[in-house]
């Protein structure tokens, strides 16, 4: 393949046919717009998007269309999305549309990818010959702690269990808990739970922040002892994880969450899939991306991450797979569900999961290990429990 190629779901608008509907998109993201124009010369006409595939689907039509490669700015994610998923979500003739995947030939997509990957954060941990599932935790409530609790939290975490940490999407740098501030206690208190454990355990710091100083943050939270950065990848910016990645100062795992994705993601008929996203999130650099759970708080398909999985892990030009990331309303119970549906090539968080434990964070990471200790070892998480009182009390308090 030589040129770009989107999938889209789309319902025309009441008058509006399905094929002036398709090529309404095809035109508008290229080189047309809605009216015939006096200033095209002959040879534009080699950028004209195409109508490949238009039929039928549920309350509307699927339709492929064909970018030129030519239009794209090589290495340029915005621009890519400018097209691809630009001005044709607004297009009056059409009800809805929803960008389903893309494809790009070789050319665009000569990025560095994940400098780590799955393989390159399982050899920082030291799962790689286990592959057993990573567990992580989200340091809840989600603001408001100081540093010197946030860090007691993350201590207690760390001695129970979990291989990662991260800040939650919405803290950064408030007064409460500064970043460098925060980044420095936590680490200093993860180096006694490493001392005492003997296990490696990764804190991602959110270095979410405007796109001219979001390097910077990070270099410094590095330079602070972070020994991995997360970043929201939907209000910062492909780019801002792009930038993240290939900066040799910040020589550490990105981890990307994708708070917002769901006014774009949720519904069905409208906005992006998060294949599209995925892909993007790949090509940009991130290490680990949020794609959902089958069992967890947040509404979406659970065939859907199943294949948005695929696209993070999936042979793609040659770049490191990413870790997927379960995240959202998990707890004990629910592992087994996770694991049979998503493998065991992912990390399971739990925020609410391992806080809310009746005997404390301590005990929630013990009760999440061992529902994945039950899970690799072949039995039912119920059956553990027997034998297991951390795994026990979260089965009584949430059930499976
Ligand atoms: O950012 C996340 O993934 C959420 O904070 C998960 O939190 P929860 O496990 O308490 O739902
Ligand atoms: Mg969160």
């Amino acid at each position: 393949m030589t040129e770009v190629t989107a999938i889209y779901y789309f319902e025309p608008e009441t008058g509006t046919t399905p094929e002036f509907a398709a090529q309404a998109i095809a035109d508008e993201e290229t080189t047309g717009t809605w009216t015939d124009l006096s200033t095209r010369t002959d040879y534009v006409e080699r950028l004209d998007g195409k109508v490949l595939s238009l039929k039928p689907s549920g309350d509307g039509y699927i339709t492929e269309i064909l970018y030129p490669a030519e239009i794209f700015e090589p290495g340029n994610i915005s621009q890519y999305l400018s097209v691809i998923a630009g001005n044709l979500f607004g297009l009056g003739r059409l009800k809805c549309v929803r960008l389903l995947d893309v494809d790009f030939p070789k050319e665009l997509t000569r990025f560095n990818g994940p400098n780590f990957g799955i393989k390159g954060v399982r050899k920082l941990i030291g799962t790689e010959k286990s592959k057993r599932p990573h567990v992580g935790t989200i340091i809840k409530p989600k603001v408001g702690l100081n540093p010197k609790d946030t860090a007691e939290v993350a201590y207690l975490a760390a001695i129970g269990g979990v291989d990662f940490i991260k800040d939650d999407e919405t803290l950064t740098d408030q007064k409460f808990c500064p970043l460098f501030e925060r980044v420095e206690t936590v680490m200093s208190r993860l180096d006694d739970a490493m001392s005492e454990t003997g296990r490696s355990i990764l804190y991602a710091a959110n270095v979410s922040e405007r796109a001219d100083k979001i390097v910077e943050r990070a270099r410094k939270a590095v330079d602070c002892g972070a020994n991995a950065v997360m970043v929201d990848v939907i209000t910062c910016g492909f780019c801002a994880v792009e930038a993240l990645a290939q900066d040799p100062g910040i020589n550490v795992p990105i981890h990307v969450h994708r708070t917002m994705h769901a006014a774009m993601t949720r519904n069905t008929k409208h906005g992006i899939a998060m294949r599209p996203i995925a892909r993007l999130v790949r090509l940009a650099g991130g290490d680990q991306l949020h794609t959902g759970t089958v069992s967890g708080k947040m509404g979406h398909d659970p065939k859907d991450i199943i294949v948005d999985n695929k696209t993070l892990t999936d042979e793609y030009f040659g770049l490191n797979p990413v870790f997927p990331v379960a995240s959202g309303g998990l707890y004990p119970g629910k592992v087994h569900a996770e694991l049979s549906a998503l493998g065991t090539e992912i990390i399971l968080q739990a925020g609410g999961g391992i806080h809310g434990h009746p005997d404390g964070t301590k005990y929630g990471a013990m009760a999440m290990r061992q529902a994945v200790d039950a899970f690799m070892e072949g039995a039912s998480p119920e059956e553990y429990a027997k034998t297991h009182r951390e795994l026990r009390l979260a089965i009584e308090k949430w059930g499976i």
